[in-house]
């Protein structure tokens, strides 16, 4: 179940997201004192993150996250902690509380019980707004195309926050959110960018297999409608 809303201008596109965010956000703290966002990592996001920070809500009432990390130092150019630090958590967004995805554990399968805990304990449930983001392979957050975990990613009966996952298609071990907790969320975004990304979405919509692209899972359910955005 989704909606396409189409743009012409990656600028057009990032200004109707972040204001739909923003309305969501400040929706939540309206009715429950606080609100959650989840955001993706990549090259994507980077000016919805710098619009987004400009946004006038109460971010110390907002509490953010990813809805993925690669297991890197929190310096290192690839780490999507580091992106939402550069581009999210400025200007007006600075107060926000940030609940990193990452622990000092040598790799994610020895620190996704900590993660998943401090998730519990931080991160007001369901989330109000999740953006996705999507890979050429298909990928979304990181759950990957054949990766050993992804079954575990997948499973909506599973009360698992978040998985480690090996991905067989890009670089760095990764922590994941997992579709329950995507599909719970209470507004889903995907957000695409250009020609290629629009292809591979066009090829997503025209087959089945989650295993091959697991952007699937979250395009042919039927739990929430995913708003897609669309830059062309
Ligand atoms: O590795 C990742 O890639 C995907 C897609 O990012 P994009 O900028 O190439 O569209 C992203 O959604 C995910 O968070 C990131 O870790």
């Amino acid at each position: 179940m989704y909606q396409l809303h189409l743009f012409d201008t990656p600028n057009a596109m990032n200004t109707a997201l972040a204001t739909a965010i923003t309305a969501n956000l400040q929706d939540a703290i309206n009715l429950r004192s606080k609100a959650s966002l989840a955001v993706s990592g990549g090259p994507t996001p980077v000016e919805l993150f710098q619009i987004l920070s400009q946004a006038q809500i109460a971010w110390n009432q907002v509490y953010i996250t990813l809805v993925d990390e690669r297991w890197v130092d929190k310096h290192h150019e690839d780490s999507n902690e580091r992106l939402i630090h550069t581009h999210l958590l400025q200007n007006k967004a600075k107060d926000a509380h940030f609940i990193s995805l990452k622990t000092i554990a040598e790799n994610p399968y020895d620190g996704v019980d900590e993660i998943q805990t401090r998730l519990q304990q931080s991160l007001p449930l369901p989330i109000d707004a999740l953006v996705l983001g999507m890979g050429d392979d298909g990928h979304t957050a990181s759950l990957f195309p054949h990766a050993e975990n992804l079954y575990k990613g997948i499973d909506m009966q599973s009360d698992r926050l978040v998985i480690d996952m090996k991905p067989l298609t890009a670089p760095h071990d990764r922590i994941s959110l997992t579709l329950p907790v995507i599909l719970n969320s209470r507004h889903l975004y995907l957000q695409l960018n250009g020609k290629k990304q629009q292809q591979v979405l066009e090829q997503a919509l025209a087959g089945k297999n989650i295993n091959d692209m697991p952007i699937r899972a979250v395009l042919h359910q039927q739990k929430l409608p995913l708003q897609i955005y669309l830059a062309q």
